[in-house]
């Protein structure tokens, strides 16, 4: 291994980070000199390996907030991870992952898994499920009355001040969602060609209140599809964000209703999400569930003192982690409901239940649940009932999930 040298870029290193992920994740369409991909990097934050003075290695940090349970903190959001495939199998990825844990300030860390069975050794658990969906729109309807108000259209990149206004006054109920600063929003609203599948340009709809206040948006493109028997094309929802019932009624109206389309697809949803409580058939939304975010717990106190607990719980925990050995050992959580006080401080007592690094992680957004993890033996319980009480505390009324893969 002496001939990696492992070390942080620069912005010089940009073109030989772009050709690795290309390659890694098989990248087929036009490189985009300018993508604004090139906005939002952060090169000290990407950790890289050269051999024969070739990139051959490389993970990356976005610098983010997530909204967690009661909070929006600091979040090093994982990303862009690439091994070179002759150079891959030899440990170069678990040094990767290792040296941003090591090196992170930021309490808890997050990322989108290309292969669910990847992370779980370095720590991170699986924390929330995305639902996708693929309707036929013509068997859906809206059962919500119509709520006046108006819709208004546009481009996104010239609407950012209302997208960003109405994100912004969500997120902190919207436990998995990542903060986004204008860069980000140039960024997100960007559009080159070569991410539209095919489809057309984004376009964004507002829903304005009869006051005129805007309560949320969509953003969605159509693919345009004709058979022998007519139009089939397709709403490709980007995104619906709202905060209030009728703008979400008022939005998924809109987009059941768009003509010539036969199907609406939206990929990032969750099992909470409105739109499964606002049709009429939700059997027909097709709801396809798999892993979402994946968390990483890197200083315990700190990622759990920052968050809100549902129930009030008094439990003493013991916690395995090799990566992070600060991390091990037991621990007592004193949360009263609603946050109040929130203590976490080592312990010499005998523990209630144990479990590993990557389940609390799991449990850290209040999705996946501790009860759960337990039923399938990835948390130890020793004093009959300490799981149940603490799986309660750990929950949340909605389930976490990402709205958008960074
Ligand atoms: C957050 C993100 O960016 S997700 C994107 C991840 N990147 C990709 O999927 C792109 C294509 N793949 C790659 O670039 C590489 O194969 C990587 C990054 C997945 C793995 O890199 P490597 O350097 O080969 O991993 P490394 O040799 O450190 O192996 C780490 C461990 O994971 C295992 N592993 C690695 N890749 C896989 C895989 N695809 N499937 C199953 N196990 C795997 C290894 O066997 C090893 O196991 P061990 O800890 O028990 O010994």
């Amino acid at each position: 291994m002496s001939d990696y040298v492992l070390r942080t870029a620069t912005e010089t290193d940009l073109d030989a980070l772009v050709r690795l992920r290309r390659e890694a994740f098989a990248n087929t369409g036009d490189p985009d000199p300018d993508s604004t991909r090139r906005l939002v990097f952060e090169a000290e934050r990407n950790h890289l390996f050269e051999h024969d003075g070739q990139v051959v290695a490389a993970a990356a940090i976005f610098t983010r907030d997530l909204a967690i349970p009661g909070a929006v903190i600091p979040a090093a959001h994982v990303t862009g991870v690439a091994v070179s495939a002759v150079h891959t199998r030899r440990g170069l990825l678990r040094r990767l992952m290792t040296e941003q844990l090591r090196t992170a300030p930021e309490a808890v860390a997050v990322l989108w898994a290309s292969e669910g069975r990847l992370y779980g050794r370095y720590g991170y658990g699986m924390a929330a499920q995305n639902v996708a969906v693929r309707a036929d729109r013509r068997e859906l309807e809206i059962t919500a009355a119509p709520a006046g108000g108006r819709l208004r259209d546009g481009v996104p990149s010239e609407l950012l001040k209302e997208l960003s206004e109405v994100y912004s006054s969500v997120l902190a109920t919207k436990p998995g969602w990542s903060s986004r600063n204008e860069t980000w929003w140039r960024h997100l609203t960007s559009d080159p060609e070569h991410d539209r599948g095919g489809g057309t340009k984004a376009r964004a709809v507002l829903y304005e209140n009869p006051d005129g206040a805007v309560e949320g948006y969509a953003r969605y493109r159509i693919h345009p599809r004709w058979d022998d028997t007519g139009p089939k094309m397709e709403v490709s929802v980007i995104e619906v964000v709202a905060g209030t019932p009728a703008a979400y009624a008022e939005l998924y109206r809109f987009l059941l209703r768009i003509d010539l389309a036969r199907t609406l697809v939206q990929g990032l949803t969750s099992a909470d999400d409105p739109l499964f409580h606002l049709v009429n058939e939700p059997a027909a939304l097709g709801g396809h569930t798999q892993d979402g975010l994946w968390v990483r717990i890197r200083d315990l106190p700190r990622a759990l003192t920052a968050r809100t607990f549902a129930a009030p719980v008094d439990v003493v925990f013991e916690v395995t982690d090799e990566l992070l050995p600060d991390n091990a050992g037991r621990w007592r959580l004193q949360a009263r409901a609603g946050g109040s006080l929130v203590n976490c401080t080592r312990s010499d007592g005998e523990p209630d239940f144990t479990l590993g690094i990557a389940e609390l992680g799991a449990a850290y957004l209040g999705g996946t649940r501790l009860g759960a993890l337990h039923l399938a033996g990835r948390v130890h319980e020793h004093r009959p009932g300490a799981v149940a009480a603490a799986s309660t505390a750990f929950g949340w009324p909605i389930a976490p999930y990402g709205i958008e893969i960074f």
